[in-house]
């Protein structure tokens, strides 16, 4: 804001110096042109071939006076006497001279009217021997420049004034001088004039309020934008500190859902869903920590957590029963990234034969093709996991997907399963979906299975299939896991068999 306030302070300064600089340079040339007429119409009056102050010379003087806007009498002098003027004619009355205030070199002099004729206008009396040119107090016409510039017309050594004018000013109660008069004087040596313009520089604030408190006003909001962005930024680092945090320290828990087959109701398997319990803090969903991970390079190690924590907490349950299959999430980066894939095969080096009950969803957040995607897929394949594609059919996990690589099933975003039972334009989807995955030879698991109805339009069309949603339960603690539940039934659902 700060330094706002002494850019606008410097901008003014700069362009009243500018101001005053013209304003002497105006004036200068004004004075140089009123110089250059009196002189000329001296000449001409001593031209005149008549006698002084006949009728002839009178007309040969007011001619010379009305062609001539500077000059606003022409008279004859005598010994110091003033005779005639072309506007007065005849003096009957002796006007003397008094010493001439001012001698420029050419032979002229120069009084101050005021000193001669005591008239309270300031003007100039200049004579050249017989002729006295009586300066018009319009002569440099000052008024006619700005207005907050004090301007000042003298000769060269400054020791007779032409003409003066004092300047307004921006903050006429002039409470604040803390700054500087700028002076700059123009001086034009051939014809020994000088001009001389005064003004004080002044504050900004003063000069302009609404602009300063307008440019207040913009730095202040400028300031807090600023600050709120460091204070997300900073929180932001915050998150990101301790989500990394969270993965190292075995904060990411996960909870299971269970998937069944259509038909039968049967038991298939679980997905597991990663939550991060923070210390001391609230629960925080994936839909926010997932995205996050991933934006910021932390999603591999995510994945790697997730992995080994499902294996830990599944294998005895995978073992008991090799038809029974655990999903676990991973993004297409982790797919992508090698270090997964080692810490993957790793992982299951000592028991190789569970990997084909491992299934490893692939989600795409980011339109992301690699040839290294395409290659670590087969490898995963060849060494016995199963890849699925999740959320098929939404934005990001579509058709062309397909074309990447070969994959053992797709998951059926819930998106279309509520449309099924709506009259939704995405009504068809599911239908069609199915379609396709026979073809493909693709395995299908449907998600979001949330009424009775939604189950058995689904049994009615694909009955091979298998299915999750809260129709049959929500993400469960290992503990319940563990407890194992009585199996599913279609009566339970008001289905017969
Ligand atoms: N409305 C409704 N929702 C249902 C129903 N059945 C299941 N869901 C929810 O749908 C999500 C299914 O998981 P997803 O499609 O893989 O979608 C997951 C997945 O993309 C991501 N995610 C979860 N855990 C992980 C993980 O460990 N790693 C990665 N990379 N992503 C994960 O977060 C997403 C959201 O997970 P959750 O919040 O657990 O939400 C889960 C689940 O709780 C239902 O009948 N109705």
């Amino acid at each position: 804001m700060a330094g706002g306030v002494i850019l606008a302070q410097l901008a003014l300064n700069a362009a009243e110096i500018r101001h005053i600089d013209a304003s002497s340079m105006q004036a200068l040339q004004r004075a140089e042109d009123a110089g250059r007429a009196t002189v000329d119409a001296l000449r001409r009056a001593e031209a005149s071939p008549f006698e002084m102050c006949s009728e002839g010379d009178l007309t040969i003087l007011r001619n010379i006076t009305y062609a001539n806007s500077y000059v606003a009498d022409l008279g004859r002098i005598e010994q110091g006497v003033v005779r005639c003027t072309a506007l007065w004619g005849k003096l009957d009355r002796v006007t003397r001279l008094p010493e001439p205030h001012y001698r420029p070199r050419g032979g002229f002099s120069v009084w101050s009217h005021q000193e001669v004729l005591q008239t309270h206008y300031q003007s100039n009396l200049v004579a050249l021997n017989h002729s006295l040119a009586i300066a018009s107090p319009s002569t440099f016409d000052l008024n006619r420049f700005y207005q907050d510039v004090s301007l000042r017309i003298t000769n060269g050594s400054g020791t007779h004034t032409y003409a003066e004018r004092a300047g307004l000013r921006y903050n006429p109660s002039g409470a604040i001088e803390l700054l500087p008069a700028i002076d700059i004087t123009e001086c034009s040596p051939d014809m020994g004039l000088c001009a001389q313009a005064t003004a004080h520089l002044h504050w900004f604030a003063l000069a302009h309020p609404l602009s300063f408190f307008a440019l207040m006003a913009g730095s202040f909001l400028l300031g807090a934008l600023a600050y709120l962005l460091y204070l997300r930024l900073r929180r932001n680092q915050g998150v990101l500190e301790k989500l990394r945090e969270g993965i190292a320290n075995d904060e990411i828990v996960l909870l299971y859902q269970p998937i069944v087959c259509v038909r039968d109701l049967s038991l298939k398997g679980y997905e597991a869903l990663a939550r991060w319990r923070p210390a001391d803090e609230p629960e925080i969903g994936p839909d926010i920590f997932v995205p996050l991970a991933a934006q910021n390079r932390l999603s591999t190690a995510l994945a790697k957590v997730v992995l080994a924590r499902a294996l830990r907490e599944m294998q005895d349950l995978l073992q008991a029963d090799p038809a029974l299959m655990l999903a676990v999430n991973t993004e297409v980066a982790d797919i992508e990234d090698t270090d997964f894939i080692e810490f993957a095969l790793d992982l299951t080096a000592a028991t190789p034969g569970l990997r084909p009950q491992l299934h490893l969803e692939v989600t795409e957040r980011a339109d992301i093709r690699s040839a290294t995607f395409t290659q670590n897929i087969e490898l995963l394949r060849k060494a016995g996991f199963a890849i699925w594609i999740d959320d098929f059919g939404t934005g990001s996990a579509n058709l062309s997907h397909l074309s990447y690589a070969q994959f053992d099933g797709i998951k059926i975003d819930r998106l279309f399963t509520s449309a099924l039972s709506t009259g939704s334009p995405l009504r068809s989807v599911v239908p069609n979906l199915l379609r396709l995955a026979t073809e493909l030879e693709l395995k299908v698991v449907i998600e979001g299975i949330e009424t009775e109805e939604q189950l058995q339009l689904i049994r009615s069309i694909a009955p091979q299939i298998h299915a999750q949603g809260w129709l049959f339960s929500k993400a469960m603690e290992l503990s319940e896991v563990l407890q194992q539940r009585e199996p599913y039934t279609l009566e339970e659902f008001g289905l017969a068999a």
